[in-house]
């Protein structure tokens, strides 16, 4: 069987008049059908620029330069208008975390949720639309979704909208549920809410989830596989989380985790902050030879080639099993 998606060395850049930004700079992933894959990286490391991609929905100045993306073995990138429409509507649901801004603010969250059930039913009769908009309500546990279809948006809580746009996301059983950074800014037991119903959401209908976040604690929670981004491309991946926590090999990945909290084993830092939110890029060698603190000569002159260091964990890192001081 295809699997669900597979992106293969994605290269983006961004072209404004003053300059050119390199923001994807090989970025792969694969999702198989049923999977929880989570995407780590600092901010700015290019992970919501990775989701337009995957989805060919680029801001009019961003070009995918190379690479290929297949959805259940169609290719992406070659989609006329129509077919993107219904990817984007239906096959891929994307929760984005910018609840308030995301949402039409005039429009009452029923008649959002209608027409975007009609974008993928165009034959839908209104009845039918309305009780599709309010079993998404239910589903996201609006208390009285009846009542709630005439709410605005600028009525809603941050947590309420955040799941307004899940269920905007859902309505359509997507085949793949992109949540990206979705609970961001929401308190802690709201955030566990929500993941919760992704997770419940993938469970039910089989499908498969990408989940994006700054946070490694939230993937060592919900997530199969993982992959650590880093301006611009994968830097580690696991197909266990628990072996990446356990085993991380990537001077960047060590770093995050560090930081982050009820980690099985103690790392410490290994990578400087980046010096700007626009981090300078190299044109050759390894991609963090300005920021690593084991840099040597050969991490100026090439690329780190991808090393498998156990059965379904790769990195890519000059040091991949060497010794090291740290
Ligand atoms: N329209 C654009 N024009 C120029 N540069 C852009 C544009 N959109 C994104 N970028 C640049 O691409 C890089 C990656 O942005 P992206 O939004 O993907 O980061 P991110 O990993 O999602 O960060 P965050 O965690 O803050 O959401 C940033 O350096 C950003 O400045
Ligand atoms: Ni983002």
């Amino acid at each position: 069987m295809d699997k669900l998606l597979q992106a293969e060395e994605l290269f983006v850049n961004f072209y404004t008049t003053k300059e050119t930004v390199r923001v994807l700079t090989g970025f792969s992933l694969e999702v198989e059908h049923g999977d929880i894959v989570g995407i780590v990286g600092e901010s700015g490391s290019g992970k919501s620029v990775a989701i337009a991609a995957m989805i060919n929905l680029l801001e009019k100045t961003g070009r995918i330069d190379r690479g290929a993306v297949w959805f259940e073995g169609a290719d992406v990138l070659q989609m006329d208008e129509e077919t993107l429409r219904n990817l984007r509507c239906s096959e891929v649901g994307v929760i984005p975390n910018n609840p308030k801004g995301m949402l039409h603010p005039i429009v009452p969250i029923g008649t959002q949720l209608m027409n975007r059930y009609c974008s993928a039913h165009p034959d839908a009769k209104k009845e039918e639309a309305r009780r599709h908009a309010v079993e998404a309500l239910e589903m996201v546990q609006i208390p009285d979704p009846e009542k709630r279809l005439h709410v605005l948006p600028s009525e809603l809580s941050g947590g309420m909208a955040q799941r307004v746009l899940i269920a905007m996301a859902l309505i359509n059983n997507p085949k793949l549920i992109v949540a990206d950074d979705a609970t961001t800014g929401l308190d802690v037991t709201v955030q566990s809410q929500i993941l919760d119903l992704i997770e419940a959401q993938v469970h039910k209908t089989h499908s498969s989830a990408i989940m994006v976040t700054h946070d490694l604690g939230i993937v060592a929670q919900y997530c199969k596989k993982v992959g650590i981004l880093c301006m611009g491309r994968i830097v580690e991946y696991s197909d266990s989380v628990e072996e990446l926590l356990q085993m991380a090999a990537h001077p960047y990945t060590r770093t995050l985790l560090a930081a982050t909290p009820g980690v099985p084993r103690e790392y410490c830092d290994e990578v400087n902050p980046a010096k700007s939110a626009r981090h300078e890029i190299s044109a050759q060698g390894c991609l963090l030879q300005n920021r690593c603190k084991h840099c040597t000569e050969i991490c100026c002159r090439t690329a780190p080639p991808k090393t498998e260091i156990a059965p379904g964990h790769w990195v890519e890192c000059h040091l991949a099993g060497k010794e090291r001081e740290s």
